[in-house]
């Protein structure tokens, strides 16, 4: 056992090396029979990763393929493939010039075929050729107001997927009637296989329906044509389709879960499906974080508790952050003065928000720090500035983008006693 911030560290980075997609897609391959006419599609932020393991494991039976990733996320050439780079969470120019090579590398197939479709969170923004009436910038445009409403994934993609040729099933159709295995790496609450990057080869579960109250509940302001997308209903089934998850969140706190014993500390998983308001989920993890600190419950320290999930936050300020971010801020408001404990928040794919952190990590100095350095959290809070307050006192974590993508990591590190200084 090391300092507390060292051995969060340390969770944090063998955990995430844990869930890294090769040896998962290269176990889930070596089960499979998928003849010897194969083309690759791989989409999403552990899109290079998962297509370089495909190709590997496949070698000369992989006729061609594309790979769609984002900004950052390539690793080189893969032989054979085509490697593209294009907008996330915001689509661009460069997500519809090569979502074009895919389809028409889709449309040109036959029954003898097989698309090995590597599928992980991001691709919705990666993977977009909208329907026809629709267009980049009005995807653009309602993505933005989408991710800034406060609606969960599922909501999201329901309305995505319906000014799309390729998301909530319809790609699949394009590639018939050649067959569709799809390897899925989940970062979405839950493993709904047709929200995971909006599902582009899994029979859509969401309806016209679900739309119009979605639109309702937050509210959307959108023009008559893009309503007019949205009443059109998506696949309900799919014949040509076969679909495997490789990876998810219960993955990541399992193994985290792991490390932290491993260092000495008394583990648990509280839950995997964390899914509320970021600030809010900061406060509880605080309260938790207390009862630990003063009543030594619900585990004997010294004491890892760990939770997995996916916040949500209702962008309103004009500052820089993301939901991990924006929890621990929270949370410093309740460990004010505690000592012997942080609490710790990244994403898995090793960027929150736009910016250029993971996540964070707070004690129960932070927030006095903070006044120190004249910045007050519930400011910092209202205006969504998570990353300038925690930058200031040195409390963003940093890993890169990690090739992986499987929800965020949360969690509490205590202490074996009450005084030491952390
Ligand atoms: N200033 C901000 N503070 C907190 N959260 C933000 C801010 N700006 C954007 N976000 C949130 O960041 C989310 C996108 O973050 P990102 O880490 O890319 O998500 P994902 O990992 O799911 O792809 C948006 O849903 C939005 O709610
Ligand atoms: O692509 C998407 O739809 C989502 C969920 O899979 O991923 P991300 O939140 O990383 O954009
Ligand atoms: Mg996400």
């Amino acid at each position: 056992m090391k300092s507390l911030r060292e051995d969060a560290l340390r969770i944090i980075e063998d955990s995430i090396s844990s869930v890294l997609p090769e040896r998962a897609v290269e176990q889930e391959l070596r089960k499979l029979d998928l003849g010897d006419k194969i083309y690759l599609v791989a989409i999403g932020k552990a899109a290079w990763r998962m297509a370089k393991s495909a190709k590997d494991c496949l070698k000369d039976k992989v006729k061609g393929g594309v790979v769609i990733t984002k900004y950052g996320h390539s690793q080189g050439p893969i032989e054979g493939l085509k490697i593209y780079e294009a907008g996330h969470p915001i689509p661009d120019e460069n997500t519809i010039s090569s979502t074009k090579e895919a389809v028409e590398l889709a449309k040109g197939l036959s029954k003898d075929d097989t698309v090995l479709f590597l599928v992980s969170g991001g691709g919705s923004a990666l993977f977009e050729l909208p329907v026809d009436g629709v267009s980049l910038e009005d995807i653009k445009n309602v993505t933005d107001m989408l991710l800034r409403c406060g609606a969960n994934i599922v909501e999201i993609n329901a309305i995505r997927k319906r000014m799309s040729q390729v998301k909530g099933g319809r790609f699949a159709l394009m590639a018939s009637p050649a067959k569709v295995y799809s390897l899925v790496l989940s970062d979405v609450l839950g493993d709904r296989l047709d929200s995971i990057a909006s599902g582009p080869a899994y029979p859509d579960s969401t309806t016209v329906e679900d739309v119009r109250k979605i639109i309702r509940k937050y509210d959307l302001k959108l023009p008559r044509h893009i309503l007019q997308s949205l009443s059109e209903e998506t696949p309900k089934s799919l014949d040509n389709v076969e679909t495997r998850i490789i990876g998810s969140v219960s993955k990541v706190c399992e193994s985290a879960k792991n490390v932290a014993a491993s260092l000495g500390y008394n583990a648990m998983i509280l839950t995997t499906t964390l899914d509320c308001e970021a600030s809010e989920a900061g406060l509880f993890l605080a309260a938790i974080a207390r009862e630990e600190v003063e009543k030594e419950r619900p585990l004997k320290r010294p004491c890892a508790i760990i939770l997995g999930g996916e916040t949500v936050v209702h962008v309103k300020g004009t500052g820089k952050g993301g939901r991990n971010q924006e929890l621990v801020l929270s949370a410093a408001r309740g460990i004010k003065n505690c000592t012997g404990v942080v609490i710790a928040s990244v994403g898995t794919d090793g960027t929150d928000g736009p910016t250029d952190a993971a996540g964070g990590i707070v004690d129960g100095r932070t927030a006095t720090l903070l006044e120190e350095a004249g910045i007050d959290i519930d400011d910092a809070l209202n205006d969504n500035d998570s990353y300038h307050a925690l930058q200031k006192v040195n409390s963003l974590i940093r890993t890169g983008p990690t090739g992986t993508n499987v929800n965020d990591l949360i969690f509490i590190l205590c202490d074996e006693t009450k005084v030491r200084e952390n």
